[in-house]
């Protein structure tokens, strides 16, 4: 025998009560504000309102770090879900875009109801949404556009959570719409701290550094993703270094292409397979070589200086020299880059490979890497590849990165405590530029050539 399903519908008390039930917070906070207005008077009541918000106000001046890690996503999503979302808008969205079901006997309109909302970065919002028996993920992917202008948004995204729930991943709006200029080169080496280098901004606002001294950085993107923008505006920002010998350059540029520029201010340099090979293990070596050195001084870790130097490894197109060149070579490759990974951070020997195409290869090299970026990729499942787990849930949209030149350079990162995305854009370092920061090294070494002569 089959459910038979009323012809009345459910009673407006009955569904205020499930709302109720659903959102205590929203019940009890108002309670609350009234209680203690009657039993404590509504001018305390105002003074602790104030006090909050005061203690807030400061908490957000005092603390950018904790705030934005703790309170201000909260913030954000409260106010996302009932100002933006939540109300006739979503209802309207939805019935507009044909994304609702209709009761069989009553005709009732049923909206899936949206469960949360999560604002983890300003520029994008994760939904659940829970839908109705009959709904399926396909139906709302074939209704994206129309949702996405429906909602007055950039871009939405979708995946399945679980049985019958599904998240959208909303990309509000674009935060970076200009190019950001490639970094200032300094002069002196002593301003330079090599733990945290500027290479572009973030969606909040501020700089995007990266830590070289101790770390090794991963970035993947499709081919004019940017990724040498990244490599470009790290070695801008220690040229006084690499002029002074403190840092030394390890280049492995199958491509040839920008980098090939910068053969000219690399300690090693390695245009094809075989030789990048080799350069490898010439990298390890030296790095054992450091950890000799090291011992005997009963010392841990290194301070960059022309005597025990930075080492930067830079590979690119390190996914070719992994999966598509001689197995034999792509497998000592591997074993070395281990060991790099490993042990190289004390020592002093850094490294930063460049994927075009985050593989099976590469992702168990990934882990080897500290701080991992992900710019413009061709498929949503490379976004956790490169990020780990859950990274595109949370909003690392780096799939939907439009492929074009005026998007370049865009990508996210993990935010190191919080587990959260970054919308970030690297700063471009055009060919002059370039240009610039090999001039201004090779300058350095040629008066120094001058003064060890005379
Ligand atoms: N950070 C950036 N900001 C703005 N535009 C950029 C940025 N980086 C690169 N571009 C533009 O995109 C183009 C492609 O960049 P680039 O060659 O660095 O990409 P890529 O990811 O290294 O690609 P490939 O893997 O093919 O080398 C550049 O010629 C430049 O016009």
């Amino acid at each position: 025998m089959g459910t038979e399903s009323s012809k009345r519908k459910r009673g407006a008390e009955m569904t205020a009560a499930g709302w109720v039930v659903r959102h205590p917070g929203s019940v009890a906070a108002p309670a609350a504000l009234v209680a203690s207005g009657v039993e404590l008077g509504w001018t305390a009541t105002g003074g602790i309102l104030g006090g909050a918000a005061a203690g807030l106000g400061a908490w957000y001046r005092a603390h950018p770090d904790t705030f934005d890690r703790f309170a201000a996503p909260r913030i954000r999503s409260w106010q996302r879900r009932w100002l933006r979302y939540i109300g006739p808008r979503w209802r309207n969205a939805l019935i507009a875009c044909d994304l609702y079901t209709t009761h069989r006997k009553t005709g009732e309109m049923r909206v899936p109801r949206l469960v949360r909302v999560h604002s983890y970065s300003p520029s994008v919002d994760t939904l659940t949404v829970q839908l109705h028996p009959g709904q399926h993920l396909r139906q709302f992917e074939a209704k994206l556009p129309e949702l996405t202008e429906a909602l007055k948004v950039e871009r939405i995204a979708i995946e399945r959570v679980k049985p019958r729930h599904i998240a959208l991943i909303v990309e509000r709006r674009e935060p970076f719409t200009e190019v950001i200029d490639a970094p200032e080169m300094v002069y002196d080496s002593d301003a330079v701290d090599p733990t945290d280098l500027y290479v572009g901004e973030t969606e909040y606002g501020t700089d995007w550094r990266i830590p070289l001294l101790g770390q090794h950085i991963f970035a993947a993107g499709a081919t004019g993703a940017g990724k040498n923008s990244i490599v470009a505006s790290l070695l801008r920002g220690v040229a006084p270094l690499i002029r002074d010998g403190s840092v030394r350059l390890w280049l492995c540029d199958p491509k040839q292409m920008e980098f090939a520029k910068l053969a000219g201010i690399a300690h090693r340099y390695a245009d094809t397979e075989t030789a990048a090979a080799e350069l490898v293990d010439e990298y390890v070596e030296d790095m054992q070589a450091t950890q000799r050195q090291l011992q005997q001084q009963g010392r841990r870790k290194i301070t960059p200086s022309p005597l025990t130097p930075l080492n930067l490894l830079v590979l690119d197109e390190m996914g070719a020299l992994l999966t598509y060149g001689d197995p034999n070579v792509a497998r000592g490759l591997r074993k070395q880059l281990g060991l790099v990974g490993s042990q190289g951070r004390a020592t002093g020997h850094a490294m930063t490979g460049l994927v075009q195409e985050p593989t099976k290869d590469t992702v168990p090299v990934r882990d080897l890497f500290t701080t991992r970026v992900c710019l413009r990729v061709t498929s949503a499942a490379h976004v956790d590849m490169v990020l780990g787990e859950n990274a595109r849930l949370r909003g690392a949209l780096a799939d939907e990165i439009p492929n074009d030149p005026a998007t370049a350079g865009i990508g996210y990162v993990i935010r190191q405590r919080s587990r959260v995305p970054m919308r970030v854009r690297a700063a471009y370092v055009n060919d002059g530029e370039l240009d610039e920061l090999v001039e201004f090294v090779r300058a350095g070494w040629r008066s120094a050539d001058l003064r060890v002569a005379a």
